[in-house]
C-alpha cells in the first residue's frame, strides 16, 4: 500500500490584485522526507508557504494535513496540527533571551500539546541546535547565522511534524552552511518532515529527496533533484529563455 502524504495541496491558487502569485499548484510531502521548493525570485515560494501554513488565505484549492482539510483554518490552528515554519527575516522577541524565546515558542507554539516542563523542553531544543553557549544572550547580540538558528530552534520547540524552512541557510559562510546542513539532516532523523526553500543549489542537492520547481507561480518540474535542475524548462526559468 502506498503511504499517504503528511501534507498535501491540490490546485492551490493565490492572487494579489491582478497578479497570480501561486497558480494551480499541487504538492505532496511524505513522512520522513525533505522536499525542496525552488524557483527564481518572485516565483511564488514564500506565498505558497504562507498559504500552506495558514498565514494567507487562498483563492481556490485544497490543503490537507494528515488527511484533515486546513485551507480555511487560521495559522494557529494549522500549527496545532503540527506544522511549523521559519521566516526569511528572523522575528525573535527582542526583550527576551535566546532560551526565553525558545520557552515562549514551546509554551505558545502548539497550545494543544504544551509540554509538562517548558524549560526542559526549550533547553533540549537549544542543545539540539548547538545554541547552549548562547542561551542567555539577547537576540540583538547574535550574528545573522545565530539569529536564523534561533528562528529554527523556536520552530522546533513547537514540536512540529512538518517544518517549513524559508531560506534559513542563505547568507551563511562555508562553515556555517556545513553546520546548517548537518542540523537539517538531524531534524529529519528525529522524524520531522521538511519543506525547504533555498536558492543555493548545492544545499538543495545535498539535502532534498525530492524537488518541486516553481516559475511564475506554476509548477514547471518535480521529481529527483538532479534531474529537475537539468530540465530545460528549469534552466530557461533561471537563465532566461534565450539561454535555454
Ligand atoms: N503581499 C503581497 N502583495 C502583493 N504582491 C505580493 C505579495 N507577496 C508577494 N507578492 C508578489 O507575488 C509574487 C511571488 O512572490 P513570493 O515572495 O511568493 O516569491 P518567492 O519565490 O518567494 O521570491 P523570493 O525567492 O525572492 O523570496 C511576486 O511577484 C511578489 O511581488
Amino acid at each position: 500500500m502506498t503511504a499517504s502524504p503528511i501534507l498535501s495541496c491540490r490546485d492551490v491558487t493565490k492572487t494579489f490584485g491582478g497578479l497570480t502569485a501561486v497558480d494551480g499548484v499541487d504538492l505532496d510531502l511524505y513522512e520522513g522526507e525533505i522536499r525542496g521548493l525552488v524557483g527564481p525570485n518572485g516565483s511564488g515560494k514564500s506565498t505558497l508557504i504562507n498559504v500552506l501554513t495558514g498565514f494567507l488565505s487562498l483563492d481556490s484549492g485544497s490543503v490537507t494535513v494528515d488527511g484533515t482539510r486546513v485551507e480555511r483554518l487560521p495559522a494557529h490552528r494549522v500549527s496545532e496540527l503540527g506544522v511549523a515554519r521559519t521566516y526569511q527575516i528572523p522575528r525573535p522577541f527582542a526583550t527576551l533571551s535566546v532560551i526565553e524565546n525558545v520557552q515562549a515558542a514551546s509554551y505558545f507554539g502548539n497550545a494543544k500539546q504544551r509540554p509538562t516542563d517548558v524549560r526542559e523542553e526549550a533547553a533540549r531544543w537549544v542543545a539540539f541546535a548547538g545554541m547552549q553557549d548562547l542561551a542567555h544572550e539577547a537576540p540583538d547580540a547574535l550574528t545573522l547565522h545565530q539569529r536564523k538558528l534561533l528562528e529554527l530552534t523556536r520552530a522546533l520547540a513547537t514540536r512540529p511534524r512538518v517544518l517549513f524552512l524559508d531560506e534559513v541557510l542563505t547568507g551563511l559562510n562555508q562553515q556555517e552552511l556545513a553546520e546548517g546542513i548537518a542540523l537539517v539532516k538531524r531534524i529529519k532523523e528525529v522524524g520531522i518532515s521538511i519543506i525547504v526553500v533555498e536558492h543555493i543549489m548545492r544545499v538543495i542537492l545535498d539535502l532534498c529527496d525530492h524537488l518541486t520547481v516553481l516559475n511564475f507561480g506554476k509548477v514547471i518540474a518535480r521529481g529527483a533533484p538532479r534531474e529537475c535542475l537539468e530540465d530545460e524548462d528549469v534552466i530557461a526559468a533561471y537563465l532566461g529563455k534565450s539561454h535555454a
